[in-house]
């Protein structure tokens, strides 16, 4: 049985930066989850056909990161037969051996609500937007607001919210840095594996 790691959260909360460090540490596989839904977005057109046609090309687009692309992922995001679309990469991607980390909204509650470790990732909308911000050269308040806006939609959308799962570890990375937050997941790993 592979050994799956689920980290959600909030837009820009490290869950990305963990996740890899994590993949990295342990030799598992890495899928950024809101590449899908970015690349989803940025296609045009009809969203499920979309979905259901992406391919490698459309997931190394240069523009994926982009704050619009961001803001594009969440509308999309909502539509259910788009999110059904993309269900089954996601479960190929999560059954590789020797294990796997993926990041996004729904790991834990939907995709892989099995996965042995669960983080729900946060750290409070000012950090997040001033990370995010300097990451893409952008104006924090621009950013806090554009947050802001993309955390509430995805909490409030009917199908797979942006929400904890039950059983999550949360981890605040507002005051930590990514070697701390680093740590504090790979602890958490190797309670569960009992190392
Ligand atoms: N603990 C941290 N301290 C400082 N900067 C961080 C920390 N974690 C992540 N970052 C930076 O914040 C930005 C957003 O992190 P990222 O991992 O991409 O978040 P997410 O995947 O949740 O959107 C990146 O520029 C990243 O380098
Ligand atoms: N598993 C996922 C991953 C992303 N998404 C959507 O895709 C958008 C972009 O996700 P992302 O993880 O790339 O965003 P950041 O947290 O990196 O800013 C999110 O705002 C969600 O609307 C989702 O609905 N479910």
């Amino acid at each position: 049985m592979p050994f799956i790691i689920a980290i959600d959260g909030p837009a820009a909360s490290g869950k990305g930066t963990i996740a890899r460090a994590l993949a990295d540490r342990f030799g598992f596989h890495h899928l950024d989850t809101g590449l899908l839904y970015r690349a989803t977005g940025a296609k045009g057109g009809d969203p499920v056909a979309a979905a259901h046609s992406l391919n490698a090309e459309d997931l190394a687009r240069p523009d994926l990161r982009s704050a619009e692309a961001g803001q594009a992922a969440s509308r999309i995001a909502a539509i259910p037969d788009v999110r059904e679309a993309l269900v089954a990469f996601q479960h190929r991607f999560a059954a590789q051996d020797p294990g796997a980390v993926l990041d996004g909204r729904d790991i834990g509650t939907v995709i892989c609500p099995d996965a042995a470790v669960k983080l729900y990732v946060v750290a409070s909308d000012e950090v997040r937007a001033a990370r995010r911000a300097a990451e893409l050269g952008a104006d924090p308040q621009e950013m806090l607001a554009q947050l802001r806006e993309r955390d509430l939609r995805d909490s409030q959308r009917a199908t797979a919210p942006l929400r904890p799962a039950e059983d999550a570890v949360v981890l605040d990375t507002s005051t930590l840095s990514i070697d701390d937050a680093v740590a504090r997941a790979v602890a958490e790993v190797l309670r569960v594996r009992g190392d």
